[in-house]
């Protein structure tokens, strides 16, 4: 692999520029240099670098493999502090850094190069603060100090620097170099992944079954007393395993078995919060907006008839067109907001996954001036998908039943870059891993014709990709 001394030079006068305009303006300023690299893949420069950044790192790829973002360090971090604002907070930080950054980027055209900021906003506004979601608390964001975007067969690698008013010394631009070097000599090609050694099984605990049960019954209760109309009510599950979790090894299992779904890791200090997902939030490309409403759900059949009787049978249930319609009437609304114009599909579709069969309605539309990303994350999050009808009432309902801390579950994870296009989904089929520890996450609409027994069963299902990933099939 080429790691160009032309590269090196470039590279350091930038620095250097970037040191100048830090000084003169007194605030912090992001130098960001683009190159295309044949042949660099970002899971790789995951796999081949990953135990030099343990503490910093994430991966996403689209659900259909047309983009991969992977990061290593963290040029700068945002952690969410003042929950109120988050959306606005992180915007306008947002905005600020990129109007001061230096970037060097010959492919203005491409999305998700050059300086891009990952993260994720934790599902509730107010948290508990348990232990479980330490290292994440509100939601954290990070713009990665080296990164790799595989999109429409073409490589890039992003390296950003910043550069403080405080100035840089010789020898920290030549160890950021060197640094550099050294992850592009990491990531060749030839260096496949291979997984060292399966998995040990896991010692898989299922502490509250039979008390979800009961918070569901509870729940419907509510709902037929006409407290709510839908809430999402959701279940951990814990395991254990020997040794330590080998991340990549999860990471590529998502990705070999998950292949329609995004796959998304995001780690913060010692806690690795990943998953793959089937859901949207939003998509921003220039002006046009694509949102996804996705409720209602059945398992996939054992025979090709058998599915597709699931799936006639689904587009036609009245208790998950229900489910589904509440999601499609808010994602309009808020659509009809924030966008000029709209367009949403006339009826469901069927959206498949390895596991399960989703309704599915796509929704889209051309965002009025000046609307960000986060101003539709705000807007839109969280959708009666995953929070409830209304939103506020089941947001409680939610924090009264629920048995465990959402934290990162569920809530909206993704990225934007410099020109603001990005993606964001909802963080479901997910887990933390801590170590020897998993602890998984699933849920499902519960409106006032659920049966609390038919509900559990689904929740089973929902923990099948994460649980085949990690070799404890406890529900196939
Ligand atoms: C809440 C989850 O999934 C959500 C609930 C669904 C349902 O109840 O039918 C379907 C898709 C998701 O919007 C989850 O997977 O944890
Ligand atoms: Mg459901």
């Amino acid at each position: 692999m080429n790691v160009g001394i032309k590269h090196m030079i470039n590279i350091e006068n930038l620095i250097n520029s970037g040191v100048e305009k830090a000084r003169k303006n007194k605030h912090d300023v992001i130098v960001s240099y683009v190159e295309k690299l044949d042949g660099i893949d970002a899971f790789q420069f995951i796999h081949s670098n990953i135990d030099h950044f343990v503490n910093e790192n994430f991966y996403w790829q689209d659900a259909h493999s047309n983009l991969l973002i992977a990061g290593l360090g963290a040029a700068m971090t945002m952690n969410i502090t003042d929950i109120n604002n988050r959306y606005e907070n992180i915007s306008e930080e947002w905005q600020l850094l990129v109007e001061r950054s230096i970037i060097n980027n010959p492919y203005p055209k491409v999305t998700g190069v050059g300086p891009v900021l990952f993260g994720g906003f934790s599902f509730d506004y107010v948290n508990k603060e348990s232990n479980l979601w330490k290292n994440f608390s509100h939601g954290i964001f990070y713009v990665p100090k080296y990164m790799v975007t595989n999109v429409n067969s073409q490589s890039y690698f992003t390296m950003n620097i910043i550069c403080t008013p405080d100035g840089m010394r010789e020898e920290d631009i030549e160890q950021i170099l060197k640094e550099r070097n050294f992850i592009l000599q990491n990531s060749n090609v030839n260096n496949k992944f291979q997984v060292k050694e399966k998995m040990s099984l896991p010692n898989v605990i299922e502490k509250n079954s039979s008390l979800w049960v009961q918070q569901v019954r509870k729940a419907i209760h509510l709902l037929n007393q006409e407290y709510a109309k839908k809430v999402v009510l959701a279940r951990d599950l814990h395991l254990l395993f020997e040794n330590e979790i080998d991340r990549v090894a999860l990471l590529q299992n998502l990705r070999d078995q998950q292949k329609n779904s995004y796959i998304f890791s995001l780690t913060s200090n010692e806690d690795c919060f990943i998953g793959a997902t089937p859901e949207r939030l939003v998509k921003k490309e220039g002006k046009r907006m694509f949102s996804a409403c996705v409720a209602g759900s059945a398992p996939r059949g054992k025979t090709e008839d058998d599915d597709e009787r699931m799936k006639k049978e689904l587009l036609n249930d009245e208790k998950n067109l229900g489910e589904h319609q509440f999601v499609v009437d808010m994602i309009t609304e808020a659509f009809q907001q924030l966008c000029e114009s709209i367009s949403k599909a006339h009826s469901p579709q069927i959206m498949t996954n390895k596991d399960i069969h989703h309704l599915y309605t796509p929704v889209e539309g051309w965002a009025k001036d000046k609307k960000s990303i986060f101003d539709f994350v705000k807007e839109l999050h969280p959708t009666p998908a995953l929070g409830g009808t209304p939103t506020e009432v089941a947001l409680q309902m939610i924090r009264d039943f629920e048995l465990f801390e959402r934290g990162m579950y569920a809530g909206p994870i993704g990225w934007v870059d410099y020109r603001h296009n990005g993606e964001f989904v909802v963080a479901i089929r997910s887990g933390l891993i801590r170590d020897r520890e998993a602890v998984l996450f699933a849920g499902c609409g519960i409106v006032r014709d659920s049966n609390p027994e038919k509900e559990f069963v689904e929740t089973k299902v929902k923990f099948r990709p994460m649980l085949r990933a990690l070799g404890g099939n406890i529900y196939e």
